[in-house]
């Protein structure tokens, strides 16, 4: 696992298809999902990868993966699970066969409880470091993404998992009071970084960050709509099917501009990080690894655990 994540790196980054883009005026990054060769009989329909945390379904007819987040019991994104994310990330990326990607979870309730709190709680300022950066990555490679994605949020999803939501193109939020979503990381007494609220103002605006970010909002459903937060919100069940009649809406414009124009407005957001990385990690590492940050996270650990009991 450890070579397999020295050996991630974002290879269809925004910069590098603006550049392509500017050298050449042919239709560089257009992905036709019906193979010249091999006619519709011919081709399987569908494939299935599954890794022990990520379930990935490709339906080689529309191009639209679906991947299932697996990682019980909350999705919390520790460092394998967030490995085993980028690499199914860059397998779909890299597949010309694949132009959609819907994203939601397998597991009841919760479709991301964002970071996992325990790869920040006691452990080594190297280890801390590794697992930070992994983080960027697989924000560097939702973001990024050439393909079509949609959030399918089948329940609650704070900070990590909203950011990941907030990456996609598009969220659609099952309609349940008991679900909430937001960058709640205040409430936890640390701090969302600069590309995490770059993301959420890019998405809310300036206003609407500040007060969500500085107060540690999570929004039911029906607020995050009327925020901008997310962009439909369906009955629980109408999840996954309105995410698939989205994504073939979005897949119905010429892909080339569509991803000329994904890559445009996400851009300079992701230059910013991209040129400070090492910083940001540093930053990260300093920061978490404070005593009263540490003491933070361990009484916000005994909330949860006592609000179980
Ligand atoms: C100069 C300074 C500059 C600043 C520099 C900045 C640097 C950067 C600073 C740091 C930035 C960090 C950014 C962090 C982002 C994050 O994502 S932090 C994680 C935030 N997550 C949460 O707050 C969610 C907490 N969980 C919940 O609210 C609930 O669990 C749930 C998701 C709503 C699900 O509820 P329910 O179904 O009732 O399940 P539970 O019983 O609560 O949980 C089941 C078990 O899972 C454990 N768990 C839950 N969440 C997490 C998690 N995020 N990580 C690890 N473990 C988690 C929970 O404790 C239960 O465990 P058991 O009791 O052992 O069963």
């Amino acid at each position: 696992m450890m070579a397999v994540r020295s050996c991630l790196g974002v290879k269809f980054g925004v910069s590098g298809l603006l550049s392509q883009l500017t050298s050449s005026t042919r239709h560089h990054g257009s992905r036709p999902c019906v193979s010249p060769i091999l006619t519709p009989q011919h081709r399987n329909t569908s494939s299935s990868s599954t890794s022990s945390k990520v379930k990935v379904d490709l339906d080689q007819n529309t191009g639209v993966a679906v991947m299932h987040m697996q990682s019980p019991p909350v999705n919390s994104l520790s460092l394998d699970f967030i490995t085993e994310l980028c690499i199914s990330l860059e397998k779909l990326e890299m597949d010309k066969g694949c132009r959609g990607l819907i994203i939601t979870s397998s597991q009841p309730k919760v479709f991301s409880a964002g970071l996992d709190i325990l790869e920040m709680y006691g452990k080594s300022p190297e280890r801390c470091g590794e697992f930070w950066k992994s983080v960027q990555e697989l924000w560097l490679k939702l973001y990024s993404s050439n393909m079509v994605t949609i959030a399918a949020v089948n329940g609650s999803s704070p900070a990590g998992g909203c950011l990941m939501a907030l990456t996609c193109d598009y969220r659609i939020m099952a309609d349940n009071p008991a679900y909430s979503i937001g960058l709640n990381e205040t409430q936890l007494g640390i701090v969302a970084p600069f590309w995490f609220k770059d993301t959420l103002m890019n998405t809310i605006g300036l206003r609407n960050s500040e007060m969500a970010l500085q107060l540690g909002l999570l929004y039911k459903p029906q607020d995050a709509l009327k925020v901008g937060l997310v962009d439909q919100v369906v009955p629980e069940d109408q999840v996954l099917p309105a995410a698939v009649k989205s994504v073939n809406k979005w897949l119905a414009v010429p892909e080339h501009a569509r991803q000329i124009t994904k890559s445009m407005m996400r851009k300079s957001t992701i230059d910013r990080l991209t040129s400070n990385r090492e910083a940001d990690i540093q930053n990260f590492v300093s920061f978490i690894t404070r005593e009263s940050i540490q003491k933070s996270l361990r009484g916000y650990m005994e909330l949860l655990k006592q609000k179980k009991a």
